[in-house]
């Protein structure tokens, strides 16, 4: 069977498919597309009896969910892929890498078992959703989803809740019955696809020791817990978890800085944007930059991409000016052009760089000079504000101590 996929990203990159869980379906990887698809063309799939692709009568193994990867890389004529799946989607990645070995490059596995025993209770759940519905599934399938926290948030509670209600009964059930009968221990040892294991530390479905017990097997296997995230840790913890994916499967393992230092492990490498990234932070701040990336969406991530890179991979960090004089420039020039916004960020910024006070001021002058008094007066309005905050928040530090 070919499963319903959907592929984003450059048509010539390399090609990156993403295996679901049981009870979820694709769009579980939402958080990680608009940074997996800066570098790759990721094929995401709906596993048999999930999300858009239909059910057969079971029971299922993981031979068939297997050649069902098969088949579907078959279809798009691709004839390597790297692979990242969650659960059952990395015990589905598991069987790939040690049967089609020649098909599978980077391997990742998510939140996974290679036996996830006993069989009985996965025959019982099978036989509970046939009798039941995947309706019923929902509150104890949250709890191990999420940590207490998340697990309680409304609309984390409607997003997944929605996604295993609307699973087919049947595909669902099946789905157990793979798992029951699954032996994927024996084949570790054959796995030679570079590999990632990673596991939620809080995870009650497949805790840390099953990732430990794969690692262990698969030669030069990387090992990483996530913590504070339960079984859907991709979801619970989805910068870490798609940094690691992301450092992973482009191999920068050693992210590093234009300073030589280690950055926060997005990106690196000729063509990367990781120096770009550390300059950014170093000069905005991790609190600006970790909410550009969280509001950044399919739509905008080229564009995040390009500042990263030639804005600060490039311009920032050359070593041809000094960031002070930097500052200096860029806030004439935001002053002069009335971009309020992005002055307002750049005097935080320019104070990071150890601009004074008295030197802003200067600036302002020169833009009333040069530029026109109006343009500097509102400049002169917002660099007061921000000044203002910042001794402020110095007081108050004072007070404290
Ligand atoms: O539903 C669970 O208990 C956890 C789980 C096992 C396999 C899978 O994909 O999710």
């Amino acid at each position: 069977m070919i499963p319903d996929y959907e592929l984003t990203g450059p048509p010539h990159a390399p090609v990156l498919v993403l295996s679901n869980s049981l009870g979820t379906d694709r769009t579980m990887w939402d958080a990680q597309v608009p940074l997996l698809s800066r570098r790759f063309r990721v094929l995401r799939y709906d596993q048999r009896g999930h999300g858009r692709t239909p059910a057969t009568v079971g029971p299922y193994d993981l031979d068939l969910l297997g050649r069902d990867v098969v088949d579907l890389l078959d279809h798009l004529d691709i004839d390597r892929a790297h692979f990242a799946g969650l659960s059952l989607g990395g015990m589905t990645g598991m069987w790939l890498a040690a049967n089609v070995p020649d098909r599978i490059d980077r391997l990742a596995l998510l939140c996974t078992s290679a036996a996830l025993g006993p069989a009985s209770a996965w025959r019982e759940r099978a036989e509970f959703v046939r009798a039941n519905g995947t309706a019923a599934m929902v509150e104890p399938t949250l709890k191990r989803w999420f940590t207490a926290e998340l697990a309680a948030d409304e609309n984390v509670r409607a997003k997944y809740g929605a996604m295993i209600a609307s699973c087919d009964d049947e595909g669902y059930a099946s789905c157990c019955e793979a798992i029951a009968t699954m032996d994927l221990e024996r084949w570790l040892g054959r796995i030679t696809a570079p590999t990632l294991v990673v596991a939620g530390y809080d995870d009650p479905a497949t805790p840390p020791r099953h990732a430990e017990a794969i690692a262990g097997a698969v030669g030069g296997a990387r090992l990483e817990v996530v913590e504070h995230a339960a079984h859907l840790a991709s979801v619970e913890r989805h910068e870490q978890v798609g940094r690691l994916l992301y450092e992973h499967f482009t191999g920068d393992d050693e992210p590093v800085s234009a300073a030589g230092t280690r950055t926060d492990g997005v990106l690196s490498g000729s063509g990367g944007t990781g120096s770009g990234t550390a300059v950014r932070r170093q000069v905005l701040g991790d609190a600006h930059v970790d909410r550009a990336r969280e509001r950044t969406t399919e739509f905008t991530a080229p564009f995040q991409d390009f500042i990263t890179r030639y804005a600060w991979g490039e311009l920032w960090a050359s070593e041809e000016m000094d960031r002070p004089t930097r500052s200096c420039v860029t806030l004439a020039i935001l002053a002069a052009t009335g971009n309020h916004d992005e002055f307002a960020m750049h005097v935080r910024a320019a104070r990071r760089n150890g601009v004074e006070a008295a030197t802003i001021r200067q600036v302002l002058m020169h833009v009333a000079v040069y530029a026109g008094v109006p343009r500097a007066n509102s400049a002169f309005a917002v660099a007061d504000r921000i000044l203002s905050e910042e001794s402020g928040r110095g007081a108050a530090r004072e007070n404290d101590s």
